[in-house]
């Protein structure tokens, strides 16, 4: 978690009242949003995950893709939200440079760290959480790891989000006020040969709508462990990751329900 006091908490009221508009646009407008990548692009709420709707913008820290998104949502008038979204995504990828930075020379291999930053790329998701109705499911969203470097999310103020601890019970993260949390993603487990943890997670809703808004570093070169990372105390757990193949791996239906997928597509 971080807390972030140099960020002023207008930019996150501004971005949840965008947040609001743009799910309040009619269904039309926003399943224009589609993406090539598997599991991008516009989500509709559907019977198994009825709570949930979301939307996301690939490669938010370079302003073309922002204005293409925002042009779609909004053709009228929109420089100021293209704007806003735009600053959201780069001051959290600075924050994302800082995190890997900070791990990569807690483990002695910061030699690999510019190489790293070179590799990724950012995709922006914009969900939205309806409060559910009297006897219907309170899940948001189904227990997963995320299958990126890192995730870094904000919420409007309504909790929701549960992580698992490794002996299996749920806690609730309770984000305190301006606070981002930082999350590790299963590439981060990979890179890290099972150092970093990728936890499950999920949100379970209470009694009202929330809002959430998650930036997720992907690797555009295949993800390995530095050899620094292996020996006989710590055999090399994966073979090298492409991303975003694990992602084109996932989006078959059935491989959902698999119950270690990294170590299905990439396990040694
Ligand atoms: O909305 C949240 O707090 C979590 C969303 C999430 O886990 C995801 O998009 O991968
Ligand atoms: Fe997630």
């Amino acid at each position: 978690m971080a807390v972030h006091d140099k960020y002023p908490s207008e930019v996150s009221d501004s971005i949840f009242s965008v947040l609001q508009d743009l799910f309040n646009l009619p269904l039309e407008i926003k399943v224009q949003n589609t993406s090539q990548t598997p599991l991008f692009g516009y989500y509709a709420p559907n019977p198994n995950v009825p709570l949930y709707e979301s939307t996301s913008i690939e490669d938010a820290i370079n302003l073309e893709p922002v204005q293409e998104f925002t042009n779609q949502m909004w053709p009228s008038k929109n420089s100021h939200i293209c704007e806003l979204l735009h600053c959201y995504a780069n001051q959290v990828a600075e924050l994302d440079k800082m995190v890997s930075k900070l791990v990569f020379e807690s483990y002695g291999v910061e030699k690999y760290h510019e190489s790293h930053v070179g590799s990724v790329t950012y995709f922006l998701r914009l969900a939205k959480y309806r409060a559910p109705e009297q006897n219907e499911t309170n899940l948001g969203v189904r227990p997963h790891t995320d299958k990126n470097f890192i995730t870094i999310l904000q919420q409007n103020e309504v909790d929701g989000l549960e992580v698992q601890l490794k002996n299996g019970s749920w806690i609730p993260v309770d984000f305190p006020p301006s606070s981002v949390v930082i999350m590790a993603g299963d590439a981060f487990s990979v890179w890290s040969n099972g150092r970093v943890h990728s936890p499950f997670h999920r949100v379970t809703m209470k009694g009202k709508g929330r809002y959430s808004i998650a930036q997720f570093s992907y690797c555009k070169k295949l993800v390995e462990a530095p050899t620094e990372l292996v020996d006989d105390e710590h055999p090399l757990l994966y073979k090298p990751l492409d991303n975003f193949g694990f992602l084109r791996f996932l989006s078959k239906g059935e491989r959902r329900e698999i119950q270690n997928p990294l170590k299905a597509y990439c396990g040694i």
